[in-house]
């Protein structure tokens, strides 16, 4: 099994809301392994960024790869059949249906990777254990359930899918420091299964906690990239583009 084997690289990614442009030449790629954290702070493009990546903006311009399939044009419900697992800032849980039927809804069949070796495999059981607040409550509506339970039971319906690679947007935003941590948990278990992340974060040290390398954006543009380690040791880059 290669460890660099990359899965997901953006060539000159470009994309607009309407007639604004808001990414400039984006360049970067997650490998086989990995977890990456996308940073910057508010408005510098990272939850666009993971837009553009999977397709979810009308307007965008340059090169997107996923396992080696081009989906730079895809829709979005395309780039997550081959297993590219997404899940959006605003965590839409479905309110009439219980966390077991929001998981069906996720399903999607066991995948292989090229070298025939089979990819993480989910079921409701599995992610009980990963998620232990949602296996107490397998049958309460999704309406019911607190911010970070909803915001769990997103990340567990996106993994029903099976993916390869999650693109999750800022998991520790808006939630309270218990679930922030079993956010941490979570990413380091779903590596150690052999799912790559990509995370967009503004908290250095929730990044710190969980990521391998880092991207820094600024003004939707990359201006710095290195390793997880080599950013937290860098006072000067965390002062110019990042809070702490
Ligand atoms: N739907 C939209 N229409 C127009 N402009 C938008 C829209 N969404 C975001 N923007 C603008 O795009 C830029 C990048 O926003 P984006 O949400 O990608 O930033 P971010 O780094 O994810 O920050 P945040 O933490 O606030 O989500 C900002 O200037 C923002 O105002």
């Amino acid at each position: 099994m290669s460890m660099e084997e990359t899965l997901l690289s953006a060539k000159s990614l470009c994309a607009w809301y309407g007639a604004a442009q808001i990414l400039y030449d984006v360049d970067l790629e997650v490998r086989r392994g990995e977890v990456v954290a996308l940073m910057g702070r508010n408005g510098a493009g990272k939850s666009t960024t993971l837009k553009a990546l999977i397709g979810m903006l009308t307007k965008r311009k340059g090169a997107v790869s996923f396992l080696g399939h081009d989906i730079s044009k895809s829709e979005p419900h395309h780039a997550a059949k081959l297993g590219l697992g997404f899940v959006p800032e605003d965590r839409r849980v479905f309110t009439d249906l219980t966390v077991m039927e929001n998981l069906e809804v996720g399903k999607q069949p066991p995948r292989r990777w090229a070298d025939g070796s089979e990819a993480p495999l989910w079921t409701p059981e599995r992610l009980f254990k990963l998620f232990p607040n949602l296996g107490e409550m397998p049958n309460r509506p999704g309406g019911r359930m607190s911010g970070g339970e909803q915001q769990m039971l997103t990340v567990a319906r996106t993994l029903m899918g099976n993916p390869y690679l999650v693109l999750l947007d800022e998991p520790s935003e808006g939630v309270a420091p218990v679930i922030v941590e079993q956010m941490a948990h979570m990413i380091l278990e779903l590596k150690a299964q052999g799912v790559s992340i990509l995370l967009s974060e503004q908290n250095m040290h929730f990044a710190e906690l969980v990521s391998d390398r880092a991207y820094v954006l600024e003004k939707g543009q990359i201006r710095y990239q290195a390793t997880m380690a080599e950013l937290a040791a860098n006072d000067e880059v965390r002062r110019s583009y990042l809070s702490v």
